[in-house]
């Protein structure tokens, strides 16, 4: 049987199968792990191949992992990995964010979006609570945005209030796999919620099956919206693992930066003071973002600290 991996702690995995029917798997035997040590062999939204135990149960052993198109990582809290796959096959990542209660900071965005294009995930931001702004407040956000989207990141202006933007965030998910991000408070769950009115139903579906009283909220979980469409929730998932990135290839990262690489003087250049850097002769003319070129600066310096 064939199955998408909905839920994985590492010693079980919750598969789904087309029809819709829900199996607990385990590993059969040892599936090789090349070189990457991790906690979880197999991840949220990873294909599968399974048999069942013993026909007409509901628990099954995994035998095979289809190639996965990307993936994304973080700590583990295992003593003996080290890491965590949050989820495989990502088509896309949505990062809510607020500008009002609370105000989610340029650093923390600007760090996902280096993540994201480290694991070659397209981002759109989600920019929530918008029933809150006051006209100035509007106007900052649309220059927000306008800088966001310059740059690639698209984004969404949405309030779960108002509903403002809701139709065009399903319009997005549609026929896709989307992990769902931000920080705590800036209603991921109510908006996921709102997106599927029945998905607290399917919660405690999944949870009665697997939990069994423990409560595992660092683990990463995948819904069925509509047909075809899944969310990855990361409730409890702070940061998604920054891969650690050498000094000289973080502006890779940073789209804006990465297109005028070469035209920078030296092919090593830094960014941070050389003669006839392409970057800095655009900060100054305004065409890159200030508040980029610090986020920038700041992930380089704790990459340096780290070292
Ligand atoms: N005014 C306003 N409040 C909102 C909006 N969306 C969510 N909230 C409120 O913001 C608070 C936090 O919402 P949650 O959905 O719990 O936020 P969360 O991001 O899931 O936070 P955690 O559960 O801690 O991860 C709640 O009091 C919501 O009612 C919105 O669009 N406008
Ligand atoms: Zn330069």
């Amino acid at each position: 049987m064939e199955g998408l991996v909905m839920k994985s702690t590492g010693s079980w995995y919750i598969v789904r199968t087309e029809d819709g029917e829900m199996y607990r798997c385990r590993l059969r035997g040892k599936i090789k792990l090349k070189d990457l040590k991790v906690s979880n062999p197999i991840a949220v939204g990873d294909l599968v191949e399974f048999e069942l135990e013993e026909a007409g149960e509901s628990t099954g052993a995994i035998h095979h992992i289809a190639e996965r198109e990307n993936y994304i990582i973080r700590k583990s809290t295992h003593k003996t990995a080290h890491s965590h796959i949050i989820a495989a096959n990502i088509d896309r990542a949505l990062l809510v964010v607020t500008l009002v209660s609370p105000r989610t900071s340029f650093g923390f965005i600007d760090r996902f979006l280096v993540t994201a294009e480290a694991y070659d995930i397209p981002v759109t931001l989600i920019y929530n609570k918008s029933d809150l702004y006051d006209p100035e407040t509007a106007q900052y956000q649309n220059q927000i945005l306008k800088m966001y989207d310059q740059i690639g990141y698209s984004g969404i202006i949405c309030s779960t209030v108002s509903g403002q933007g809701i139709s065009e965030i399903k319009e997005l998910l549609a026929g896709h796999k989307t992990l769902f991000s931000g920080h705590s408070g800036v209603g991921k769950s109510t908006l996921i919620n709102q997106l599927s009115p029945e998905l607290e139903l399917k919660t405690s579906v999944i949870s009665d099956y697997s939990d069994k009283g423990k409560h595992t909220t660092t683990y990463a979980e995948m819904f069925e919206l509509a047909p075809d469409t899944y969310i990855i929730d990361t409730p409890g998932i702070k940061e998604l693992g920054l891969v650690d990135i050498p000094k000289e290839e973080l502006s890779y990262f940073f789209p804006e930066m990465r297109e005028r690489l070469n035209q920078c003087k030296y092919y090593n250049c830094l960014h941070i003071n050389e003669p006839g850097c392409a970057v800095l002769k655009d900060l100054k003319a305004g065409k890159i973002s200030l508040t980029r070129y610090e986020s920038y600066r700041s992930i380089m310096d704790e990459t340096d600290n780290r070292r």
